[in-house]
This record gives structure tokens, sequence and C-alpha cells, in this order.
């Protein structure tokens, strides 16, 4: 490890990797295709090794053809290379075992060939409930020891509650600073370029607060609908699937304060005062600041497709929400006055979040009155599709004939076309190879958790006391027409390319 924990530029040292639920959706579709990725880079190191472990009844050759089968669904065909696929399956062994009992466990212990001094990374695909079980069976059959840490997805829990049990079950086994907490939006790209565009610019750097910014919006656009994924969705909806975790991250990194140095602790210290500065909800609030939504059947791609109420396994009364539309804000000195409008869908027409800063007008306008309403600066921060960061500046239109007419533009940091040679990673890759080297400041720390937690079950609370059907939708559209009234009651709208 660097030495305070702090992001590095090499390759990884060699672990022994035991994957619990990999044959599961997350390993088979993501998982997997970033180590062979990180691989095929050349970050893996030679000697790492990957267990791969499930109930089901397969042998080390049935495990690895599975793998295969699924690189090639997942991999492009031009970055699958068969000698290196070849060397990545020979890394993968495979243990059946039914991870609620402690039968079998030995034989993790036994894999890790003794004396040898890789650390065991656990990762945990699979449903936060159990985790706790399989920590605690794995330190009961010795597989552990001072150096393994063990890597968690999200949704941790449902409630600050469940929450904090989950935790404390982890906790018991392993030491905060050997818990690494997924929240893949922290690995993308771009996300991470907002550290770098905020505190290495010094052009933003002053900028950066309410004298200059009059509000902040925030896009997570899905295509897809629920993906088979119902039985889990429909206890979780959008505000627990996506604004507690990636979407409540991404707000954390536009308001934090500059951290004193890149250390993990540095930056998740500043992301917790975020946290706990977000207005709580009020009764008074959900009409005005808050818009649930559910999509009903409705078109895609000139295809129909069916509504939320009609998808496999559904039941037909339910009001969980797959949309939500929210205006909050941070209450502290540099933010005070500037509203946070955050929206995310399934089924919007299409894939797509973005972060808008909206920079104030200039305190004494001089050009055509009718031109006032493009006088304000907006930095677009595109994390998907095409990555990338756009500054709309105001410039004279050219022409004899235009006189002092005002043009919007972007000066544009498309990162596929500036940088054409580099493959933009997919955020799993970055996240693993960060837990190889034992780097922490890419993941979510405890308290993060619980007070993203708490910030939402006061909206769930209030929720609770309306019992509101959501408002509905038509799939392919940007959601209920009342998110746009949200906005347009401080005479405001959503961003448009143009
Ligand atoms: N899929 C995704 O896109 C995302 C997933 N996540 C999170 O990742 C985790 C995994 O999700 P996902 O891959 O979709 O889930 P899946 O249900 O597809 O995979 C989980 C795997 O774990 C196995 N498993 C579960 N319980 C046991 C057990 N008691 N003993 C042995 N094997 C068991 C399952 O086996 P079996 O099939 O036999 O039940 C299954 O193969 C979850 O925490 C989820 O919230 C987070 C973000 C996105
Ligand atoms: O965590 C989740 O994220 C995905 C969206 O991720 P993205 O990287 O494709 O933007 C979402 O579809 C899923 O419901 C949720 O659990």
């Amino acid at each position: 490890m660097t030495p305070r924990n702090r992001p590095a530029e090499t390759g990884s040292s060699a672990i022994d990797l035991a994957l619990f639920g990999a044959l599961g959706d997350l390993a088979q579709r993501k998982l997997l295709p970033a180590l062979y990725h990180l691989d095929r880079e050349g970050l893996l190191d030679e000697n790492t090794r990957l267990l791969g472990l499930a109930r089901h009844d397969l042998d080390r050759e049935g495990f690895r053809q599975r793998v295969e089968a699924s690189l090639e669904d997942h991999v492009k065909a031009a970055e699958l290379d068969r000698e290196v696929l070849t060397r990545f399956l020979q890394r993968l062994d495979f243990l059946s075992l039914e991870f609620l009992e402690s039968e079998g466990y030995g034989a993790v212990r036994e894999w890790r060939e003794p004396g040898r001094e890789r650390p065991l990374v656990v990762y945990l695909s699979v449903g936060a409930k159990i985790y706790g079980d399989i920590c605690r069976h794995l330190k009961a059959s010795g597989s552990l020891d001072e150096q393994s840490r063990v890597v968690v997805e999200k949704p941790i829990g449902f409630d600050l509650d469940s929450s904090a049990e989950i935790n404390d079950a982890i906790g018991d086994v392993f030491p905060e600073s050997r818990v690494y907490r997924i929240d893949h939006y922290l690995g993308k790209e771009t996300v991470q370029n907002l550290i770098a565009l905020r505190f290495a610019n010094p052009l933003f750097g002053t900028q950066w607060n309410q004298n200059h910014i009059s509000h902040v919006e925030i896009t997570v656009a899905e295509k897809v609908g629920i993906e088979g994924r119902w039985g889990y969705f429909d206890e979780a909806g959008q505000l627990r699937d996506m604004v507690q975790n990636h979407l409540l991250q991404l707000v954390c990194l536009i308001a934090m304060d500059p951290p004193a140095n890149l250390d993990a602790d540095a930056i998740r210290d500043e992301k917790v005062k975020v946290l706990k500065a977000l207005t709580p909800f009020s009764d008074d609030m959900l009409g005005r600041d808050v818009v649930r939504g559910q999509y009903m059947a409705g078109t895609h791609d000139g295809q129909a497709v069916p509504g939320y109420l009609e998808e496999e396994g559904a039941n037909a009364d339910s009001h969980t929400e797959t949309f939500v539309a929210i205006k909050t804000g941070v209450a502290n000195w540099r933010w005070a006055g500037v509203p946070f409008y955050l929206r995310t869908g399934k089924r919007m027409p299409e894939k797509l979040s973005q972060i808008i800063i909206h920079f104030r007008q200039q305190p004494h306008y001089i050009f055509d009155p009718d031109q006032r309403g493009l006088a304000a600066n907006k930095l677009v921060i595109r994390l998907q599709p095409e990555e990338g960061i756009a500054l709309e500046v105001l410039t004279k239109d050219s022409g004899l004939d235009k006189g002092m007419r005002l043009r919007r533009g972007p000066l544009h940091l498309d990162f596929g076309s500036a940088f054409p040679k580099t493959r933009i990673p997919d955020a799993y890759e970055r996240l693993l190879l960060e837990v190889m080297k034992g780097q922490q400041y890419l993941f979510v720390r405890r308290d993060e958790v619980e007070h993203a937690w708490q910030w939402c079950d006061s909206l769930v609370a209030a929720w609770a006391d309306r019992d509101e059907p959501p408002r509905r939708y038509p799939a392919g559209s940007w959601g209920p027409v009342a998110s746009i009234a949200m906005i347009t009651q401080d005479g405001r709208s959503w961003y448009e390319d143009y």
C-alpha cells in the first residue's frame, strides 16, 4: 500500500480472490470480464488466483467453460485475445458450497496453500442479508488472517437499522480498514475526474460556491426496465436502488470541501460532512420538492414494452417507484440557497448520466435583452455514454450582420476523441484494481452509508405518512409531468442538449 492509503499508478501485487456468487449475474456480466481486462492490460500479477464459489455442482473445468462462455458474451470480440483468455482461465478454481452452512468452508482454507504470502480478498457477490454468515464461517474455518479483505456490494440493507445490523456483522470479522464497500459509480472514469477537475483547476476552485453557482442538476436516466429483477427491485425502488448510493455519492463529490490530501479518509471525511448537511425531508416538501413515478407500458426504440406492473413476476398492486425526482440542498456556507435537482428513472428514452453545474448570470447585463436567457455558463459533466466535460460559454456570433449577438457554444473535452488510444475501463476494473492494491479511497465508509440511509429514511417515512401511489409515466418518456413542474416552479428547466 502507498503511504497513507492513497491512489497510486501501478499494477497490483498477487492475491487469492474468493468470489462468492461466482455464477450470478454481477459476477458473470461484470466482475469476471473486468478481471479478464486487467489481465489483458498486464495489471494482474502472474500469481493471482481466483476461487469461484456457488452452490451448483460444477468442477473446475465446468466453471472455466462457463466463464469462457460469458467472456465471449460480455467482452468485445476485438478485445478477446485467445492467449490472454487461456492464461486467465488457468487462474480459476471452483468450489461448490452452500454459503449458509459452516461445513465446507475448510476447503477455502486448504485452497489458500498455507505458507504463501498472498492476501485473501473475499468478494461477496450475493445479497447483503448473508454477508454476516459468510464472514463468520470464513473466520471460524481459519481461512482468514490479518491481511484478508472483504468486498461488499450495494445495497447494504434496506434502511439505517438493517444496514447497521449488516455492517455490525461484517465488522465482527473485518476491521473497517479492510472492508471495501462498492459503489460502482465511484469507479467510473468521469466520476473520478470530478476530483481532478475540481481540485486541480484553480479556475473552478474559486467559483465553486453559492456566490457563483445558481443550481446543480444531476440526471441518471436508464433505458432498461427491471431486467428480470422484479423481486429485488420491488422491495427497493429507485430511491434505495440508485439515490441512496450512486446519486448521493455524486452529490458528495460535487459539494464536498477540498480534502487536505488524497488519503482515503481525508476524502471520506469531507463526503460525510456533505451527507450530514443534506436538507432532511418534511411532509410539506413532498408535493413540491419530490416526485415519485412508475412506468406504464410504452414504446422503446419503436418496440412496445410492458409497464412495471406487467413485468414478469409483478404484483399488480405495487406502489414501488421506478422514477424519482428530488429537489434538495446542502445546508452549509458553501451551498446555502443552491438547489440540487436530482432525477433518476428506469425506462427513460435514453441511457444518460450527467451533472450540470449552472453558473450565475453576470451581475450587470449589457447585451441584447432578448438573449438574456442564454447568459449563464454551464459546466456539463457527462458520465455516460460518451464520457466528457463541456463548458458552455458565450461568444460573439460571427458575421457582419450579427452586431453583438451572442452565441452559446461548448468548450468540449470528449475523452473518446481527445484520447483516442485510451480505452475507458469499466468501473469494476478500476475498483478491483484498487482492492488488490489495498487502497480504499474509491470505497464507501460505514458512516457514509449510514448518513445516506438516514436521509433516505426521512423521505420514506414522509411517503409512508402520505400513502399516495406513484405518478404514472409512459415507458420511453422523461418521467411524470410533475417532475418537469417541480423544476419549472423555480423558473428553471432540466438541461437539454442543443
Ligand atoms: N446484478 C447487478 O447488476 C448488480 C448487483 N448488485 C449486487 O451484487 C450482489 C449480487 O447480485 P447478482 O449477481 O445480481 O445476484 P444473483 O442472484 O444473480 O447472484 C447471486 C449468486 O449467489 C448464489 N447464492 C446465493 N445464496 C447462496 C447460498 N446460500 N449458497 C450458495 N450460493 C448462493 C446464487 O446461487 P443460486 O443461483 O443457486 O441461487 C447466485 O449464483 C447483490 O448484493 C446485488 O445487490 C449491485 C449492483 C448491480
Ligand atoms: O446499481 C445499480 O446500477 C445500475 C445502473 O448502473 P449503470 O452503471 O449502468 O448506470 C442499475 O440498473 C441497477 O438497477 C442498480 O442496482
